[in-house]
């Protein structure tokens, strides 16, 4: 078992810690606030209803969480210690010697930093690297990797591993690549208020309704590479390229960082969003944002591609009772209805997963659907047995009933937790000619897969299967 030590558990610590942990890490937290543990409880509590709802197998088992009031106790026989208090430099001067100090030599000490340099960071001695994520860190894959180039390869097989796009930057400068951009813009947001142009309101429907939308599936330059229509890039910066010198923006300029700013963009902010905690805030925000990456799933496109690929490493699951698991899920909120439990159709999205894995499993994958050959499910009988809830782990289990030519009979079980039966569902499949759209053999290769699942399930019980809706129910 793998071990992180998050050494300051606020906003980003807290967010470092779900991430480790609901990829299976067990994670120590020093923090010598009194409320770090609530606070952490608070984030988990976010963490575990929005993380697993990206994927659509389970994740691994949780880590074991362990707080401690000793900096040299969290850190001892880690991986990862991820330093995350605020953004002092003195702070971190005082901190890293002691990370040093007590961590193994082959583990990565990672600085959560938004702007300091490795070289600010380090004293003699010490050998931490910037490892800046971004919030909510359980969510978002981007970490920004800046310093020793084989501390940063061996950090970025990490990162990958839980499900994090690590982006090596090549050369050390503040604030890293995003938060310029990022600082880039809200200065120019502190203006337009200060300056009385918008409200902390207007703005953020200014991003929203607009190019907020656009940079999340394709960034800066693609959106603007559109942008330029058939004519490209070359034509976009000869429209907009002399812009850049007029007085559009006042970036370099920063408006006073007095008490009546704070004031002024303090007061709107609450104005907009004080009618829901931030607890509230980052449901929605986790919420919408799980909406959009599995919106990015489908294309592969940005953070899509990333959670796709860091589900193809998760190890398949074996058997349970003598048949194969075909799927594994975490049950999403958004899968769950006003009765407070699994909507009907969820049931239907698991065994159709696990159809989809069976498929695979007998070589009729996507190679074999791009060569023009394929299964459709014709019929589909789901019997409801038990009530799920957000947050259970369902697994499939898929028996052939039968499977001669161009007919495939399959009977999934979907199992909450360990040992309930939740629901049956019956699927009869027909072999099909993506050319003709025509019911066809399938190839020698797949019958050959096929036939031999038959034969290993052959004479098994499979209770409930033919069942038809208004037969009187009998529990299986
Ligand atoms: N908040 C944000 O949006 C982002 C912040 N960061 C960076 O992450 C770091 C932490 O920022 P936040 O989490 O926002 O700050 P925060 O104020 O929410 O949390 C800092 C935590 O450090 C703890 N702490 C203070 N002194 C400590 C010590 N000596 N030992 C252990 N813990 C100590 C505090 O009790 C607190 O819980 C900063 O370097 C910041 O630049 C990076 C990305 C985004
Ligand atoms: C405002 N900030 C500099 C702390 C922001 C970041 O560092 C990254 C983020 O999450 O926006």
């Amino acid at each position: 078992m793998s071990k992180a030590a998050m050494i300051g558990g606020g906003v980003i610590g807290g967010g470092w810690t779900a991430r480790f942990l609901l990829n299976g890490w067990d994670v120590a937290v020093f923090d010598p606030d009194p409320q770090a543990e609530r606070k952490i409880g608070e984030v988990l509590d976010n963490a575990r209803r929005a993380l697993p709802a990206l994927y659509d197998r389970a994740l691994p088992p949780e880590g074991r969480l362990t707080f401690h009031a000793d900096l040299t106790e969290a850190v001892a026989g880690s991986d990862w210690v991820q330093e995350s208090v605020p953004e002092t430099l003195a702070l971190k001067h005082g901190i890293l010697p002691a990370i040093q100090k007590a961590a193994g030599p082959e583990a990565v000490i990672g600085s959560s930093t938004s702007g300091f340099k490795p070289s600010e960071l380090n004293m003699p001695g010490t050998r931490a690297i910037v490892a800046h994520p971004f919030n909510p860190v359980y969510l978002l894959p981007l970490v920004e990797l800046v310093g020793d180039p084989a501390t940063c390869t061996r950090a970025a097989g990490i990162l990958r591993g839980i499900g994090m796009y690590p982006l090596t930057v090549r050369k050390e400068i503040d604030a890293h690549i995003a938060d310029r951009l990022l600082e880039a813009v809200w200065r120019e947001a502190l203006w337009l208020v200060k300056d009385g142009i918008a409200t902390t309101e207007e703005i953020d429907e200014a991003i929203r309704m607009g190019f907020g939308i656009r940079w999340a599936q394709m960034g800066l330059f693609e959106t603007y590479r559109i942008a330029g229509g058939e004519a490209g890039m070359a034509h976009f910066m000869a429209q907009f390229g002399p812009a850049l010198s007029w007085p559009w923006t006042k970036l370099m300029d920063v408006p006073e960082f007095n008490n009546d700013l704070v004031e002024l963009i303090a007061s709107q902010s609450d104005a907009q969003s004080e009618h829901l905690s931030i607890r509230d805030l980052e449901r929605l925000r986790d919420d919408n944002v799980v909406g959009m990456i599995r919106a990015l799933r489908r294309t592969g496109s940005g953070a899509g591609s990333v959670v796709r690929a860091h589900e193809e490493s998760f190890p398949r699951p074996g058997e349970r009772n003598g048949l194969p698991i075909t799927a594994t899920r975490q049950v999403p909120v958004s899968w769950t209805d006003y009765n407070g439990h699994m909507n009907e159709a969820p049931y239907l999205e698991a065994a159709s997963l696990a159809t989809d894995r069976f498929m695979q499993m007998i070589g009729a994958d996507a190679a074999y659907v791009a060569g023009g050959r394929s299964y459709f499910t014709v019929e589909n009988h789901v019997r409801y047995l038990d009530e799920v809830h957000a947050g259970d782990r369902l697994t499939v289990t898929t028996q052939v009933l039968s499977g001669q030519g161009k007919r495939l009979h399959l009977f999934h079980r979907l199992w909450r937790g360990d040992d309930t039966l939740a629901a049956t569902v019956e699927t009869m499949l027909i072999h099909t000619d993506l050319s003709t759209r025509r019911s066809s053999e399938p190839d020698p290769a797949v019958s050959e897969r096929l036939s031999a699942w038959v034969s290993s399930h052959a004479g098994r019980d499979a209770d409930g299967a033919g069942r038809f809706v208004g037969q009187t129910a009998r529990r299986t």
